[in-house]
């Protein structure tokens, strides 16, 4: 059971208690919050209630609890933040003894309440009804300042002509969008490259780091995803894209495996969120790109910001509407803050419109370019520097899943649920009611499953790693819940049932209990192997030592021996947070029912954005329109923060 399994805390009494009991917090948050009082002399309940709910939404993803609106936001269910996390179990104690509406939440004055208690300006930061965690407050106002002064600090260090004909030669005519983008990267020092799956992203930044080797061949650049997996496709992307590229581009580009922020960073065998590299022992990079930077956490962003010099030109690349990390925060989608999107200071526009071809006979008039040494208008914004690319390459253009992913996106939901029934390239939604699931109706569930199974299990069989990996990636089951008719656990059983009985995997087991063909799921960041939680593996005969392991991708694939596995499970289905960053043939969505906290338009964006090919989702109409109805909210105080200096809490940080 997990440490924040929502048992009782025995010993909570008072308004603590009454939470705990009604499911609202999990022991884990009565805990922290009564050690916090504790430490503090802290004994007012309401104070301590505060503290709880923040320590819970911290856990669900939200950095900032804002307690004007704490009733209405807090609900017995776990948001999809906490992979750890039960949701079922979360859901309340089975012998929960009170309603969350018989709460006795406390009243108009519980924020002046909070900021008036010894925990406020310490481990509580307070604005206005808004709390934090301190950590949390600490680690947004760093980020937002890292952020602002390196957008602030345009670069002056490249030959504007030499970028021109770099960028006319790199990109056709019809990727306009992408040599903007570019060029926005080149002449900024933090940029966002923002955009949906296959919108060209690693086409572009591919060729922004050519560019960029082209007028200083001796920078240092590093490309770097928060998973093992999302770095070695990172790997492969930007090594078929060098294959499009002039020779003299592609030997500039050169060579450049994609490694994990965390090997970046330095592990740290003493600790899980610092690492080698800090403020006091910077990377010694001209250039990093992050990509998949939607599953990046405001802790995980902070410590990279402060680890690389002032002078390093980052870039952030990903896509702002899947699900945002699996720790708090989101700080891509509060980077990429649509209603200020599209927005260039003069400055910025002006070195734009000297390095791009002048706009077509109908477009604007190129900005003048800016007199050297003057810093017209307004400051430069991080905001500045985000492009988002919106033409989908990948997919044929106008494609089903396209349609799918652009109308769950931009929240139209009939149409969602028209273009799933329309059978079109494969999509299918295979209508059941809530908990009942019959079999009969999974007959192609059942097949896609069994068929990848048995090649994976013939692969590996023969040795063959990257046929394996890549029988693994041909179609996933992914759930939003881990327990319940929905969750992962009975659709793993379930999977596991079916490609047993047909592969004879059972019968192929070792004393070890593992066989040839098994799909493992990597549990634990494991700094030895370099492999993350979420990374895959498969076990594949190497004809000497008998098992190995395979991971990384069917293209690239590595072998390690079975001794060196952390931590895994097997892996028949998994959560569609485990599954960011990766891409699979095609992909089943068994649907939250409706009503779950866990049923977002983000939880269903980002499985259909996983398929190259097909999408069959496992739910009914009512729950896909929920879903496309609700985007996520995850509170954060990061987006208002980069907004500008006027109203950015912290101005009076409680206390
Ligand atoms: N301007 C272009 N013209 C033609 N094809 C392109 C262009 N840009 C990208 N592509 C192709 O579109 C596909 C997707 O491009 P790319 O991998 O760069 O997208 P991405 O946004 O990084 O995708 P992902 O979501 O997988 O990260 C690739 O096959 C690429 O070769």
């Amino acid at each position: 059971m997990s440490e924040h399994a929502a048992d009782l805390a025995l010993r909570a009494t008072g308004l603590l208690r009454d939470a705990n009991r009604a499911g609202l917090l999990a022991a884990a948050d009565v805990h922290v919050a009564s050690r916090l009082g504790a430490l503090a002399g802290e004994e007012d309940e309401a104070v301590l209630l505060a503290a709880a709910l923040v320590v819970r939404s911290t856990r669900q993803g939200s950095v900032v609890l804002d307690l004007a609106t704490a009733r209405e936001t807090t609900s017995t269910d776990a948001e999809p933040g906490d992979e750890e996390q039960d949701p079922g179990a979360a859901a309340g104690p089975g012998g929960a003894v009170a309603r969350p509406e018989e709460l006795a939440w406390p009243g108009e004055d519980w924020a002046r309440r909070v900021a008036a208690s010894p925990l406020a300006g310490g481990p509580l930061r307070v604005d206005g009804s808004r709390v934090w965690l301190g950590r949390y407050f600490d680690q947004e106002a760093l980020v937002a300042r890292e952020l602002a002064a390196r957008a602030a600090d345009l670069p002056d260090d490249l030959d504007l002509d030499v970028l021109r004909a770099a960028l006319a030669r790199l990109f056709d005519d019809d990727a306009d969008d992408q040599r903007a983008a570019a060029a926005c990267c080149a002449l900024s020092r933090v940029s966002v490259l923002a955009g949906g799956p296959g919108t060209g992203k690693t086409t572009t930044v591919s060729r922004v780091v050519a560019l960029l080797k082209e007028q200083h061949p001796a920078w240092r650049v590093a490309l770097a995803a928060p998973t093992g997996r999302a770095a070695a496709r990172l790997t492969e992307a930007v090594r078929s894209s060098a294959a499009d590229l002039p020779d003299a581009d592609r030997e500039r580009l050169g060579d450049l495996p994609a490694t994990t922020l965390h090997r970046l960073l330095g592990w740290r065998p003493d600790s899980r969120s610092r690492f080698r590299h800090d403020r006091e022992n910077r990377l010694a990079l001209e250039v990093v790109v992050v990509d998949e930077s939607s599953m990046v956490s405001l802790t995980l962003m902070a410590r990279l910001l402060e680890a690389l010099r002032p002078s390093t030109r980052l870039v952030l690349v990903g896509d702002p509407d899947q699900l945002a990390s699996v720790e708090a925060g989101a700080v891509l989608g509060d980077v990429v803050d649509r209603e200020h999107l599209g927005t260039r200071s003069p400055r910025l526009a002006a070195a734009l419109a000297a390095a791009l071809p002048p706009a077509g006979r109908d477009g604007p008039p190129p900005a003048p370019a800016p007199a050297a040494g003057v810093g017209a208008g307004a400051p430069v914004t991080v905001r500045d520097g985000v492009s988002l690319l919106t033409t989908a390459r990948r997919f044929r253009r106008g494609g089903a899943v396209d349609r799918l992913a652009s109308a769950v996106r931009d929240g139209r939901g009939e149409e969602a649920l028209a273009v799933l029934r329309s059978g079109d390239d494969g999509l299918a939604l295979l209508e059941v009611q809530q908990d009942a699931v019959p079999e009969a109706v999974l007959d192609g569930v059942r097949d896609d499953v069994v068929g990848a199974s048995v090649d994976l299990v013939a692969a590996a069989r023969r040795g063959d790693a990257a046929g394996a990996l890549a029988a693994l990636d041909r179609h996933r089951l992914l759930t939003a819940h881990r327990t319940g008719p929905r969750g992962l656990r009975r659709w793993t059983d379930l999977a596991e049932r079916w490609t047993t009985t047909a592969t004879g995997a059972a019968l192929a087991r070792r004393p070890d209990g593992h066989h040839v063909g098994e799909p493992l799921l990597v549990t634990t960041n494991d700094p030895a192997t370099g492999l993350m939680n979420g990374d895959v593996a498969v076990l594949v005969d190497d004809g000497e030592q008998g098992l190995v392991a395979a991971v990384g991708t069917g293209a690239s694939p590595r072998l390690l021996a079975l001794a060196r596995l952390p931590a895994t499970r097997p892996l028949h289905a998994m959560t569609v947070h485990r599954s960011q960053g990766s891409q699979f043939g095609a992909v089943t969505l068994v649907l939250p029912p409706v009503g779950s906290p866990l049923l977002t338009r983000e939880t269903l964006y980002t499985a259909v954005t996983r398929a190259e090919g097909r999408v069959r989702v496992v739910g009914d109409a009512e729950a896909l329109l929920a879903a496309v109805a609700r985007p996520a909210a995850r509170a954060s105080g990061l987006r208002e923060r980069l907004r500008g200096p006027a109203g950015a809490p912290g101005q009076r940080p409680g206390g």
